[in-house]
C-alpha cells in the first residue's frame, strides 16, 4: 500500500494514522536525515531577518519529525521547538538528536507532544508566541478539504509574535492538484492567500539554489513578516 492509499483508507482519521506510523517507526515515507539545504542557504543569506536581542530567539517548527530544522534553529543560537503530534514520535526526535553534538550557548532544543490546532501543548511552556515559525511539509500535510490550511494560517498569525517572521519552505508547487496526498498540491498563490489575510506580508519570495531530491528545482522559500 503506498503512503497515500494508507490515508485515503483512513476515512479521514489523519491523526491516528500519523500516530500509528510514528509508534511503528514508519517515518522513512518522509524522513529525509537532515535539515534542508535550502532553509540552510537562505539563513545564511538573510541574517537581516534576526537582529540579536537580549534573550535568545525563539524558533517553532510545527510537524516537526525527526527534528532535522529544530537541531538547525538551535545550532544557530536559538530556543528551538519541535512539535509533534504522537509522543513517539517526540521520543524519536530526542533520541536522534542525543546522537549529534549539543547547541552551541544559548540555543536550546525542546521536543513537544500536541496537537498544533490545541493550547494544551501551549499552556505548558513559558513561551506563548515565537520569533520564527517554519513550515516545510506540514500544511501541505493537513487535508484541505477540511479547510485546514486556513485554519493553520490563523494559528501561525497567532503563535507568531508582531514583527514576527514565518519561513515556508514551499513544496510540492509541480504536484498536480488531482493527485492524492499527502503531500496536497500547492502553489505560491496559495501561500499569499492564505497568508495576506490574516496579516502576513511576504518580505522574501526566493528560488533556492540546493535542493532536497523532492523538490529539486521547483521548490520556492517564502519569508512572511507578521503585522
Ligand atoms: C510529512 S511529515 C513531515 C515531518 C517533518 N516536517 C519532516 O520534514 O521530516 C508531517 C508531520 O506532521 C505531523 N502532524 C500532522 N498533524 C499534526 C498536528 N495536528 N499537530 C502536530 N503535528 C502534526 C505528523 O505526525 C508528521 O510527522
Amino acid at each position: 500500500m503506498s503512503f497515500q492509499d494508507i490515508f485515503a483508507a483512513s476515512q479521514g482519521e489523519h491523526q491516528g494514522v500519523w500516530k500509528n506510523l510514528w509508534d511503528k517507526g514508519t517515518y522513512h515515507y518522509w524522513d529525509r536525515g537532515q535539515a534542508s539545504p535550502s532553509l540552510v542557504d537562505f539563513l545564511k543569506d538573510h541574517p537581516d531577518l534576526f537582529q540579536p536581542t537580549e534573550t535568545p530567539l525563539t524558533a517553532l517548527v510545527p510537524g516537526c519529525g525527526r527534528g532535522h530544522d529544530v537541531n538547525l534553529f538551535a545550532d544557530l543560537g536559538m530556543q528551538a521547538y519541535g512539535l509533534e503530534l504522537a509522543s513517539s514520535a517526540t521520543q524519536i526526535a530526542r533520541e536522534f538528536s542525543e546522537t549529534i553534538p549539543p547547541p552551541p550557548a544559548p540555543g536550546s532544543r525542546s521536543y513537544i507532544t500536541g496537537d498544533f490546532f490545541s493550547n494544551e501543548w501551549l499552556n505548558r511552556l513559558d513561551t506563548k508566541q515565537f520569533d520564527l515559525v517554519y513550515d516545510y511539509t506540514f500544511m501541505v500535510a493537513l487535508d484541505p478539504a477540511k479547510g485546514l490550511r486556513e485554519q493553520w494560517a490563523e494559528r501561525v498569525a497567532n503563535l507568531i509574535k508582531p514583527g514576527g517572521i514565518l519561513i515556508c519552505l514551499e513544496f510540492p508547487l509541480y504536484k498536480a492538484y488531482d493527485l492524492p496526498g499527502p503531500p496536497w498540491a500547492i502553489r505560491s498563490e496559495t501561500y499569499i492567500g492564505l497568508l495576506e489575510s490574516v496579516g502576513f506580508e511576504r518580505v522574501h519570495h526566493v528560488k533556492p539554489t540546493r535542493y532536497l531530491p523532492a523538490g529539486k528545482d521547483t521548490d520556492m522559500i517564502s519569508a512572511w513578516r507578521r503585522k
